[in-house]
């Protein structure tokens, strides 16, 4: 696979363990990566920064071998190789662990690692082995558990030890912490340190610029496919950082001038829903009063039945029909396009498969939730219109990509749940539920998203937010309510929130004695 010394380098000096020259990847009109040079030293936290689209994931799938470049060298050890595929990146030692995990549910830990490994190994050696390197890095895995009873964190986990068991000399991870509850992520970060001092590299891409401070002893920074700055982000600030991603200054949110909350919009009246699935939570007794004017934001842990919650109010489970009111309207027996018809609009925790679908291009996708509008007489669609509609929608809330004809696949992350959060913020509604507004956006991205919903609920709407970013609800709620094992505490003023008394509920202290009974 090497062929030839890229890099000369004096006596006794370690080249990097990875090295990027002029790496460029295009995608019809965009320029994912362009002219990317990136140095990986052994042992080092290295951060990849950017906004939405900016190419970080394109260039972590050239490394390992997702991808080809159109053009660049990439460097192992001081001599050009080539990545053809991940197999030749794991025979280099190189590691990945993605957003999206690719485990087995009806399979054992340990059947779905050594499926991974292609281990010949017997599956008993393999589980001893499996013990043996999650003790020495803390990661609580049991290799005997079915995948299906585990939570998102212990699969996670499991990912790593996958790569782990490969001894890697250089981890990828894509927004590992984005799907962790905050301990989780505390002990990801002790693991990565641990590795990053037997001299382990680490590529490391976030979103939250606290961690990178905390976590990552190198950054590069990445603007429109572009590498714009290096630095040491431990001496820099978390709006420093953001400043070099979008190269000017970081807006903040304004809190509309206060007004009073209007009349209820959205009632739910002990609501009692059994789990939908064999690992779901059971709603017990959920009791809430949405008033037009205010932002009510769902704190807890993932798990907890915010999945049954949503549901429930957004159309996808039935209930009595008085158990949820739109508007003084029972609804609870209608499903979801007869709640949208009554202005109800729904932006889902999965953005792709539920808010979009990866095939159909943006316009496509723009009509989803939006017929109404675009339907010329006789009930056609009236095309100009839709186009007009996703035109507008990619310009107001600043999506990249390449036009209203991009497949939804074809965008970041980010990008996609800006456009799905965009199309349900812009038509208006009278309720908005919305899941995790801001997952995987950039900062100044999730800025504009919770400036939106503030000025939604400030013209009257009635927003509800679920979201497990405490600090997200603090910042654009007027009252919280906690939802821990499936019932919800009484909403509590925003002013009389901390953290604390939050932090309490979730652990499910209090909702014996004020939550209603089931
Ligand atoms: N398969 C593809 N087809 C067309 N365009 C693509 C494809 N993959 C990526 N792109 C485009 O390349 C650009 C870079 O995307 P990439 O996913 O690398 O960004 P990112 O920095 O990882 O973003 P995010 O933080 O939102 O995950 C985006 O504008 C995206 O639309």
């Amino acid at each position: 696979m090497s062929s030839g010394v890229a890099v000369s380098l004096p006596r006794g000096v370690l080249p990097p363990r990875l090295s990027l020259f002029g790496i460029s990847k295009r995608y019809g009109a965009m320029l994912a990566n362009d002219a990317v040079a990136l140095n990986v030293a052994p042992g080092e936290i290295h951060a990849l920064l950017g906004e939405n689209g900016a190419g970080k994931s394109t260039l972590m799938k050239i490394v390992y071998g997702v991808i080809a470049p159109d053009a660049g060298e990439i460097a192992w050890e001081g001599e050009t190789v080539q990545v053809a595929d991940p197999n030749a990146a794991r025979a280099l030692g190189i590691g990945m662990v993605f957003q999206h995990f690719s485990l087995f549910e009806t399979l054992t830990v340990a059947e779905n690692i050594a499926l991974g490994l292609g281990s010949r190994q017997g599956l008993a050696a393999l589980t001893a082995e499996i013990r043996r390197t999650a003790a020495q890095y803390g990661l609580a895995v049991e290799p005997g558990r079915h995948v299906h009873h585990l939570s998102v964190g212990e699969r996670q986990r499991v990912e790593i030890l996958r790569c782990l068991l490969q001894r890697p000399k250089l981890l990828i991870m894509d927004e590992p912490t984005s799907v962790l509850m905050p301990q989780e992520a505390d002990g990801l970060f002790v693991m990565l340190r641990r590795l990053a001092a037997e001299g382990c590299s680490v590529l490391y891409i976030s979103h939250k610029l606290e961690e990178i401070r905390a976590l990552c002893t190198a950054a590069t920074v990445l603007r429109a496919g572009r590498v714009v700055a290096r630095c040491d982000p431990r001496v820099e600030t978390a709006e420093s950082l953001a400043e070099m991603m979008m190269g000017g200054a970081l807006a903040r949110t304004h809190r509309p001038p206060a007004h009073a909350a209007g009349a209820p919009c959205l009632v739910v009246n002990r609501l009692t829903l059994p789990a939908g699935e064999p690992f779901g939570t059971t709603l017990r007794g959920i009791a809430l009063e949405l008033r037009a004017g205010e932002i009510l934001g769902i704190a807890g842990v993932a798990g907890n039945g915010q999945k049954e919650l949503l549901a429930a109010l957004a159309g996808e489970r039935r209930s009595a029909p008085g158990a949820v009111l739109l508007e003084g309207r029972p609804v609870g027996a209608l499903g979801p396009a007869a709640r949208r018809a009554r202005g109800l609009a729904f932006i889902p925790e999965e953005r792709l498969g539920r808010g979009a679908v990866a095939e159909y291009s943006l316009a496509e996708n723009a009509l989803l939730t939006r017929v109404d509008g675009v339907t010329a007489p006789r009930g056609l669609l009236d095309m100009r219109a839709v186009n007009a509609l996703a035109a507008r929608l990619i310009a107001r809330f600043g999506v990249r990509c390449s036009g209203i004809a991009a497949q939804g696949r074809s965008l970041s992350g980010g990008n996609m749940q800006k456009f799905i959060v965009g199309r349900e913020i812009d038509a208006g509604p009278r309720v908005l539920l919305a899941a995790h507004p801001t997952w995987g956006v950039d900062i100044g991205a999730a800025l504009a998203i919770r400036q939106d919903l503030m000025d939604l609920a400030a013209a009257g709407a009635g927003v509800l937010v679920v979201s497990e970013d405490l600090d997200e609800l603090l910042e654009i709620a007027d009252r919280i309510a906690v939802l821990s094992g499936g019932r919800l505490s009484p909403p509590m003023p925003v002013a009389e929130a901390t953290v604390e008394r939050i932090g309490l509920l979730m652990g499910g202290a209090e909702r014996m004695v004020h939550a209603p009974a089931a």
